[in-house]
This record gives structure tokens, sequence and C-alpha cells, in this order.
């Protein structure tokens, strides 16, 4: 089966910093596949790029068999492309309702469709009670929901997921856990970043672990968390295992 995305020997450099390293990853058709590494090690950098936020400093981007590397996020979003983002951009003086309707304009122009899928995807992420309260108001838990929300909203074939697990308590991470095995459930691609491994491990179906900006290590999740050179760079001692 074709890969659904693949980024191919893709850079990004900040001036002298490189944040991205010859980065080539596939995701494929169906799959939830997590994308782990220690602070700055490119991970949100590579979903910028994968969303169309940043054109890559070198490399191409293919997303449905199609080369989307100079294609802008909105384009991208169009396609199928659909993120949250590791900083909550809901907009908070509007209703929770209004927020995801944002998100279902990108395929719905009619206001009445697109306030019809708003209302599914609200009932989908059991936001539906919360639909007119201002997203100012929501619980840092529902915050991340309402992201995720408006990411379905756009009908997305590939969902980016950044850190959407991350400061919840143990029983609102599973909650979200079941919400993104229930995304899959409904056919679409799961690609997500997140830190706190003894939650994303048993989710996802393959990591991909970052270092440096390169990918250091990639596999099943139950081999990924035992191999020495993962251990080393959580642990800041790379030179351990000769990285
Ligand atoms: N717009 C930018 N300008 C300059 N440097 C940047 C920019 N965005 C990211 N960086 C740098 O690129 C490197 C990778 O950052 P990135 O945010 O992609 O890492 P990360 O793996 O997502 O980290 P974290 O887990 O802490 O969120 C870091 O050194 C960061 O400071």
């Amino acid at each position: 089966m074709t890969a659904l995305l693949e980024t191919r020997g893709v850079w990004q450099r900040f001036g002298g910093l490189v944040a991205n390293s010859d980065v080539s990853i596939s995701v494929g058709r169906g799959e939830i596949v997590g994308l782990i590494g220690p602070n700055g090690a490119g991970k949100s950098t590579l979903f910028n790029l994968i969303a169309g936020v940043l054109p890559p400093t070198q490399g191409s981007i293919i997303f449905d068999g199609e080369d989307v590397t100079n294609l802008p996020a909105a384009a991208r979003c169009q396609r199928g492309v659909g993120r949250t983002f590791q900083v909550v951009k809901s907009f908070e003086t509007m209703t929770v309702i209004d927020n995801v309707i944002v998100g279902a304009l990108v395929r719905n122009t009619v206001m009445r469709e697109a306030r019809r899928k708003a209302h599914e995807v609200l009932e989908f992420t059991g936001l539906a009670a919360r639909a007119d309260v201002l997203a100012s108001d929501l619980v840092p838990a529902e915050k991340r929901r309402l992201e995720v929300a408006r990411a379905l909203a756009t009908e997305p074939k590939l969902l980016l997921l950044d850190e959407v697990l991350t400061g919840l308590t143990p029983t609102e991470a599973q909650t979200g856990v079941a919400l993104v095995r229930k995304v899959r459930e409904t056919g679409i691609t799961v690609l997500m970043v997140e830190h706190v491994m003894e939650i994303v491990m048993p989710l996802v179906d393959r990591a991909i672990v970052l270092d440096l900006g390169k990918v250091l290590v990639e596999g099943k999740p139950a081999d990924v968390v035992r191999d020495p050179k993962v251990i080393s760079a959580y642990l800041g001692d790379r030179h351990a295992v000769g990285a």
C-alpha cells in the first residue's frame, strides 16, 4: 500500500541552527504513528513543514500521491492535512461551536452546512454539552479536545496531533487516548507528537524518534522504548552510544 505521507530528505535551517536534518519518514494509510524525542529534537518543526506552515529549506513532502512541498498551509488543509497546535490556538473570545465552525468552513462554504458539521464533530469529541460556552471558559483538557474538534471539522485524511495528551490527568489522558482510537476507526490516519511515553506507546502502531533534528530510530513501540540509542538521547548522554 502506498504511504499517505512521505517526507523525503527534508531539512529545515533557522539561520545557523539545523532543526530538521535529512528527515525521511513515511506514514501509511490508517496508521497511528508516534513522533517522539527529547525537547528541541525538531518534532514541531517537522509538523510545521508537513502542514505547510513553513517551506522546507531542502527536500520534499509527498501527501496522498502529490508533491505538496510548495503548497501553503491552506491548500494542504484543503487536500486533507488537519492539525492541532501545541499552543492552543482556539479563539478564546468565541464560543466552542464557533471555533469548530471555523474548521468546518474549510469544506462547507454554506454556513448552515458548516454548523451542522460542527455539531456532528462536537458530538463525536464529547464536547456537545459545551457548544455555547466561551472557549476561554473551558478547562485545559477541554481546550485540547476543542483543538482536535476544529481539526476534525476540516475533514482531514491525516490528523497531526501536537501534544494533545500532555499535561492531562491520567483519567483525562485515557479519555484522549479513546478519542484518538475512535478517530482512527473512522479511517483517519494519525501522526502524533507526545512526551508521555506510557500513554502514547500503547496507543501507536509505530514510533519514530527524532533527536538533534534527525531520525534516530523507528519501529514497534516495544522495541523503540528499549533501544539504547533512544534511552541515551532522553538522558542527554549521546556519547554513550557513539551517536
Ligand atoms: N521559528 C524558529 N526560529 C528559530 N529557531 C527555531 C524556530 N522554531 C524552532 N526552532 C528551534 O529548532 C529546534 C527544534 O525545535 P522544535 O520546536 O521543532 O523541537 P521539538 O522537538 O518540537 O521540541 P519540544 O518537545 O520542546 O516542543 C530548537 O532548537 C528550536 O529552538
